[in-house]
């Protein structure tokens, strides 16, 4: 089982000191990585390797039988997907080059102190860890094929880049790296981190903390937890989120609002995988997948001085941009006739049908509140609705506002259309401009254009055959 050995793939320690290999273990485990192998014999080396799914060896250079050099000119030829890293006892420049130039991912000096050499397997465990995801994702691209449809299922979508966005989010959902979800407000985040947590197959549940606003303490507090007697008032010790997301995914909601103070505390349960709760001095292990979400633009942000350089980094080791509305107009039709029957299913009605002209009004609209504002919109026409066809009046009336301004702003007036110098067009120029936007905001459908322009189908159909054979408009 490796279900709870990270990292996925084995790590193999290869060295003909067991008192050696024992300790470099006990310190792996300690520092959180915990799928190990260790071998004293390098002969068998080629035979575990062919066997076991191992990403990374460590390698001792000196040993009997097959030297360190043999064995890592074989792991490259054989198993180039394998990293290696080199742990000698010799310190010597030139073999450290020799072994970098034959294919070692790095090179360490059995004195050297245990912390860099920890560190350095920690970074080729990322490493490795982020090139099998590449491979799964470009995979996954060519077959363009989907796992897991059932994951997304609520999040509705006809749109490519959102499958795009899916395919990406299936082969990193199994990481243990944070997740950086980035969107407009009201695109679906928050959606998009339960679908991710679904398909990380991790047995602990998805924990939501909304850290916007928090107050350094109280984000420590609610992320840490605290001991008896931490602070005045605490009179029970408390579990933390971290701790209640346990074996599971940690959501922190608007992470883009997240105070310079907490960004350090964040940062470092990164770094470090583990936390003191408030008040006491047992580290406890990060045991739960972070993934965060911000509709700021975090890379402004990193680069105005409002949010840490190396958290922004750490955090979007795997990073997603969920595209607005606007940019996904096909997705509203599908989008409005879930929200209507879901509306109408809470309010117990049966579900509407709708004016055709309907989703031209909103294809029309840039939603600033995104599927949110939709939503909303659907909910409360339902709410008003008494006849069978759904009226159109709660969308104009919320629409209106902004389309409103330039619609009443005096046009006429204050910014006339034609500068007062410009040749005025013809009835029949202007007349082909209103066909011609009809037929845009219409999507190509005529009754629907011809509605919009307060004539027949017939009459339209007219137009735009003469204008197709180069008459001129009869008006
Ligand atoms: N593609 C979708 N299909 C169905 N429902 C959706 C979809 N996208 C968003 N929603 C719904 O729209 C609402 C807003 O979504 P959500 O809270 O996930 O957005 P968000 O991007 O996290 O917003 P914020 O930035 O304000 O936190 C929710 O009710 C959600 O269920």
């Amino acid at each position: 089982m490796t279900e709870n050995r990270y990292p996925d793939f084995g790590v193999l320690l290869v060295d003909d000191e067991p008192s050696y290999l024992r300790g470099l273990s006990i310190a792996l485990e300690r520092a959180g990585i915990t799928h190990l192998q260790r071998c004293e014999d390098p002969r068998r080396v080629m035979e575990i390797l062919a066997r076991e799914p191992i990403g990374l060896v460590t390698l001792d250079l000196t040993m009997p039988h097959l030297s360190g050099e043999e064995l890592l000119a074989r792991i490259v030829e054989e198993h180039p997907d394998v990293g290696v890293i080199v742990i000698s006892g010799m310190n010597q420049v030139e073999t450290a080059v020799d072994c970098i130039k034959n294919g070692a991912f790095d090179y360490f000096v059995k004195t050297d102190e245990q912390r860099r050499l920890i560190e350095g397997i920690k970074r080729a465990i990322r490493l490795q860890e982020l090139k099998l995801e590449n491979q799964a994702l470009r995979q996954r691209f060519l077959d363009d094929t989907l796992e897991h449809p059932e994951a997304f299922a609520p999040i509705i979508t006809a749109d490519k880049g959102m499958r795009a966005v899916f395919q990406y989010l299936e082969s990193v959902a199994p990481s243990r790296q944070p997740l950086l979800i980035c969107g407009e407000s009201g695109v679906g985040k928050e959606l998009v981190a339960r679908a991710v947590h679904r398909l990380s197959g991790r047995p602990g549940p998805l924990v939501s903390v909304n850290v916007a606003g928090l107050d350094d303490n109280v984000f420590a507090d609610t992320l840490f937890g605290h001991q008896r007697g931490a602070f005045t008032g605490a009179d029970q010790a408390r579990a933390g989120m971290i701790e209640q997301a346990a074996e599971g995914t940690l959501f922190l909601d608007e992470i883009g609002d997240l105070s310079l103070a907490s960004q350090v505390k964040l940062l470092r349960l990164l770094q470090e995988g583990e936390y003191y709760p408030l008040g006491s001095d047992r580290p406890k292990r990060l045991n739960a997948r972070i993934v965060v979400a911000t509709h700021r633009d975090l890379h402004a942000k990193q680069q105005a001085g409002d949010f840490r350089k190396d958290l922004y980094y750490r955090l979007r080791t795997h990073q997603v941009l969920i595209p607005p509305l606007r940019r996904r107009k096909p997705d509203l039709p599908l989008l409005l006739d879930h929200f209507l029957a879901e509306a109408a299913e809470e309010l117990g009605k049966s579900v509407p049908s709708y004016p055709p002209e309907l989703p031209v009004l909103l294809a029309n609209y840039d939603f600033p509140g995104n599927v949110r504002e939709l939503r909303a919109m659907a909910f409360d026409a339902m709410s008003l609705h008494r006849s069978r066809m759904l009226s159109m009046e709660v969308f104009k009336r919320a629409i209106r506002p902004a389309s409103e301004e330039t619609a009443a702003a005096p046009m006429a007036l204050e910014r006339p259309v034609f500068a007062p110098d410009e040749a005025l067009p013809t009835l029949h120029e202007v007349a082909d401009l209103l066909v011609t936007e009809a037929m845009r905001r219409a999507e190509g459908n005529q009754s629907l254009a011809a509605r919009l322009l307060g004539i027949s189908q017939p009459a339209l159909s007219k137009r735009l055959k003469r204008r197709r054979q180069g008459d001129g408009d009869p008006l």
